[in-house]
């Protein structure tokens, strides 16, 4: 469905070039549902801009459903769905008017339009709404709203830009349930962008990372955290314990990352729920007593801290120094 290589951008802004994609290869096959993963200006949103023939690649090709990006861009456009961040709807336009008029500009007939619109109204829970103005929706509405736009023309490929961002919990939860059934039952290719991990763990096949214009990884939620060489665990125990607490630690067998913090001691091995017994009789026998456990599996921030050495929240926080300049 997606065919990329080396597909790049650069953009000059105040005399300074910044290059927000550097050379990307991309493959996704049909009926894959794949996230792409990374911090605020990783440059996820330029990359879809290129796939969705809104940006010009400055160097690079791909095709995408079936059609090649550079020499037949509407060919691309109307084999393919795309929800952008915040969304497109005209906020004084009724729902029902906003997706006939979709529909229309897609060259469907007035009646395959209506039919069309009433099908996925009623596959997105957009029932009864027909007649509202779409700024009386509520966010998920209004992007459940987007995503029936997205898909009037029936494309075997849809693209989403942060699809749950600015949403409430339930509102996130119900559109990610919308998201996968359009992938598992109605075979639909899907390819989002997020920097949630918690999206990307819960909806994707298949994540890439992208980090400062470059995939750093890709590979499945639990291939991706089986990087992470073991679980977490963190102990805690009195200030005065913990240097003894920390040696055992050490002596547990395949531990490592062991390090001492105000009251409690943190490392890795590589399966915690067999190694903390074993660490707890050996507590007892040299008189320590643990006040708190905690066991974690890998999660995919610390995917992303293993492989760029940064947390994904810490660098959401902390854009580069090139982005703060030219943002
Ligand atoms: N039109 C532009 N002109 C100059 N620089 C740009 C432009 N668009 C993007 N950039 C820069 O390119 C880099 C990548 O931006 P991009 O929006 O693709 O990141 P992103 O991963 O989608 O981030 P976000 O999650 O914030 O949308 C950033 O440094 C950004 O400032």
């Amino acid at each position: 469905m997606i065919k990329a290589r080396g597909l790049a951008r650069s953009f000059s802004a105040r005399g300074r070039t910044v290059d927000a994609v550097r050379g990307v290869d991309l493959d996704v096959g049909a009926g894959e549902l794949v996230g792409f993963l990374g911090p605020n200006g990783a440059g996820k949103t330029t990359t879809l801009r290129m796939l969705t023939t809104l940006l010009r690649p400055t160097s690079g090709e791909a095709t995408v459903a079936g059609r090649d990006l550079l020499a037949d861009p509407s060919g691309v456009r109307a084999r393919i769905g795309y929800v952008a961040q915040g969304g497109g709807t005209g906020a004084d336009c009724k729902v029902a008017e906003e997706i006939e008029l979709q529909g229309r500009l897609y060259g469907l007939s007035k009646a395959e339009a209506l039919r069309r619109g009433g099908e996925l109204s009623e596959r997105l829970d957009l029932t009864g709404l027909g007649d509202r103005l779409t700024k009386t929706l509520s966010g998920g509405q209004r992007r459940r709203l987007d995503i029936a736009l997205g898909l009037i023309h029936s494309p075997g490929l849809i693209f989403f830009d942060e699809p749950t961002t600015g949403l409430d919990p339930q509102s996130r939860a119900n559109l990610w349930e919308h998201i996968h059934r359009l992938h598992a039952d109605h075979g639909v290719t899907v390819f989002l962008t997020t920097h949630y991990l918690d999206e990307a763990d819960a909806l994707c096949d298949r994540i890439l990372v992208i980090d400062n214009g470059e995939l750093v990884a890709e590979g499945s939620p639990d291939s991706l955290k089986a990087r992470v060489s073991g679980d977490a665990v963190e102990v805690g125990t009195q200030p005065d314990q913990v240097a003894a607490a920390a040696a055992i630690a050490r002596d547990l067998p395949g531990a490592h990352e062991v390090t001492e913090l105000p009251g409690r001691v943190r490392f890795r091995v590589p399966r915690g729920n067999t190694a903390t017994p074993t660490l707890l009789r050996a507590f007892d026998t040299a008189g320590i007593a643990a006040t708190s456990m905690e066991v974690r599996r890998p999660t995919l921030d610390d995917v992303f801290l293993t492989l760029t050495g940064r947390s994904l929240r810490d660098a959401e926080t902390a854009p580069n120094e090139e982005t703060a300049d030219v943002a």
